[in-house]
């Protein structure tokens, strides 16, 4: 049986709220005001990066929180560790997203280790996959959710200009029993519409809702 907070996000739009440091909207309040927004527009879920903005977007918004932690730009590095993950369980994330590559872990447990420890502590877990044997490895290692985040980041798939719906078909057709959704370069309504036709359980969208950095130079661009 489906888990009901897995089942909560059936069909429908989670919403990425993320700022890095050094940019102006960093700050776990402001991330937190944007989650009540999003879920006012009509967000089933948040995802949320760092252990204050998962405390303090739990605080204010009733949907299930995705929790990650970002440490480190290369190799793995969303919640790289064990320690990283229990971390985001005790801020209050409701699902801790991992990354689910096959590459080397920094404290060398395996994905499925990981997977088996944090399930004997009562945590959901989505497998951040950038590719389908990542997905294989995934399923095979007992994860609840697997999603398509780091396709064309990886090196194992080309970075698609929107979402990998090729591989998001596949993993939906190659998985009937794990949800999969869909991550990473949904940038218009029409993509999020086709993500749902091609089997997603649910869609992640970030940037193109809550990065305005990003989205105002997308229509600056057209002024040059
Ligand atoms: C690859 C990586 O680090 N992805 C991150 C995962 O949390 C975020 O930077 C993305 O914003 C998120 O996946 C949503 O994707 P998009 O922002 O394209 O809608």
């Amino acid at each position: 049986m489906t888990h009901p907070i897995i089942e909560s996000l059936r069909g429908g739009l989670v919403v990425s709220c993320q700022a890095y440091p050094g940019e102006p909207l960093r700050h776990p309040e402001t991330m937190a005001q944007m989650a009540q927004a999003a879920v006012l527009g009509g967000a089933v879920g948040i995802r949320c990066q760092g252990l204050a903005d998962i405390a303090a977007i739990k605080g204010q918004v009733g949907v299930p929180v995705i929790g990650i932690w970002k440490d480190g730009h290369e190799g793995v590095f969303i919640t790289p560790t064990l320690r990283h993950a229990r971390c985001c369980m005790t801020a209050g994330a409701d699902i801790i997203a991992l990354d689910a590559t096959r590459r080397p872990r920094p404290d060398g447990l395996t994905y499925a280790q990981n997977v088996e420890a944090l399930h004997s502590e009562g945590a959901l877990v989505m497998a951040d996959c950038g590719s389908f044997e990542d997905a294989r490895m995934a399923v095979d290692a007992g994860s609840d959710i697997i999603s398509t985040t780091l396709s064309g980041y990886t090196g194992e798939r080309e970075k698609t200009t929107g979402p990998d719906i090729e591989l998001l078909e596949r993993m939906v057709a190659t998985f009937p029993h794990t949800p999969v959704i869909c991550e990473g370069r949904i940038h218009t309504p029409q993509d999020l519409k086709l993500v749902m036709d091609k089997g997603a359980w649910c869609a992640v969208v970030g940037t193109a809702i809550t990065h305005p950095t990003t989205i105002t130079s997308w229509f600056a661009q057209q002024c040059k």
